[in-house]
């Protein structure tokens, strides 16, 4: 039996698939900057009856980012692989719920956990590393803490030991088993905090 937090995280190229934002006010611009601070070539189309200013100063930094102002239609989901609702009409939000489930396409409702098939996290990034956040919505405020707490802390040379790794997992010859064996004995030392 699953106790706590049951959420699966998985870490997505916004690249490579296509998310729509709709409702382009603050809440919008908030969850496009998460998209865009994780990567900056993700693929969105927002679709807002306004859009903010904002949100059209983030269109100069990417040519993946297309505005398109007016209300919301059914079509709009066509080619979408991921959506995010974030207006401020929450029966809108409802009925979009239902014809996205009924294309099989995962939607987050921003603030609003019941209508949600995922959960945006709080990300921690050093170079090649990343490290999400779920409180499993219990409090928002944790994770940005947490998140906080984790930049101040995880030297920047995380990432400087990350890259060695990668020299060494591919200097390393032999079958799969020997370098599983070869990369544990290496990296034993980081948790075994008597031999440091
Ligand atoms: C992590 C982050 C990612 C992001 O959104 O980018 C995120 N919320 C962030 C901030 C934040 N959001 C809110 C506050 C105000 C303080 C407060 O209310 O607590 C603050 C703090 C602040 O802004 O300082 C309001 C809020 N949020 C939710 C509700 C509804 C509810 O709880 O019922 C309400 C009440 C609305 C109201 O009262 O009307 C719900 C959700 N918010 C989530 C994610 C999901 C759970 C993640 C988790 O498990 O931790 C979940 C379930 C669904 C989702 O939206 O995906 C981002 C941190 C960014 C960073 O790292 O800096
Ligand atoms: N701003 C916050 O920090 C905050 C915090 C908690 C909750 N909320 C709630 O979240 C919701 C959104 O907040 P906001 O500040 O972004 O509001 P907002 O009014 O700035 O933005 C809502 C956007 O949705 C668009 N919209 C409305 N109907 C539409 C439709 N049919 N098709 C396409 N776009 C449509 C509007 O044009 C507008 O751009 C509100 O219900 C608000 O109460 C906001």
């Amino acid at each position: 039996m699953t106790t706590g937090n049951s959420l699966f995280p998985v870490f997505i190229k916004l690249d490579q698939i296509h998310t729509l934002i709709v409702g382009g006010g603050s809440v919008g611009l908030e969850k496009l900057d998460a998209l865009l601070r994780n990567d900056h070539e993700a693929q969105v189309t927002i679709v807002s009856k306004k859009i903010n200013r904002e949100i059209r100063q983030r269109q100069g930094l990417s040519r993946q980012i297309k505005l398109i102002e007016r209300p919301f239609r059914k079509s709009d989901l066509k080619g979408k692989d991921l959506v995010i609702l974030a207006t401020d009409d929450q029966r809108l939000h409802s009925r979009i719920r239902s014809i996205a489930r009924k294309k099989h396409l995962l939607i987050n409702v921003a603030d609003t956990p019941h209508l949600c098939d995922f959960y945006l996290g709080s990300t921690v990034k050093k170079g090649d590393l990343k490290i999400g956040i779920s409180t499993n919505g219990k409090s928002p405020t944790f994770s940005k803490r947490l998140k906080e707490v984790l930049n101040e802390t995880l030297p920047d040379e995380t990432d400087l030991l990350l890259q060695n790794l990668k020299v060494i997992r591919d200097r390393l010859k032999g079958d799969f088993s020997f370098k599983v064996k070869a990369l544990n004995g290496i990296t034993k030392s980081l948790i075994d905090r008597n031999e440091v």
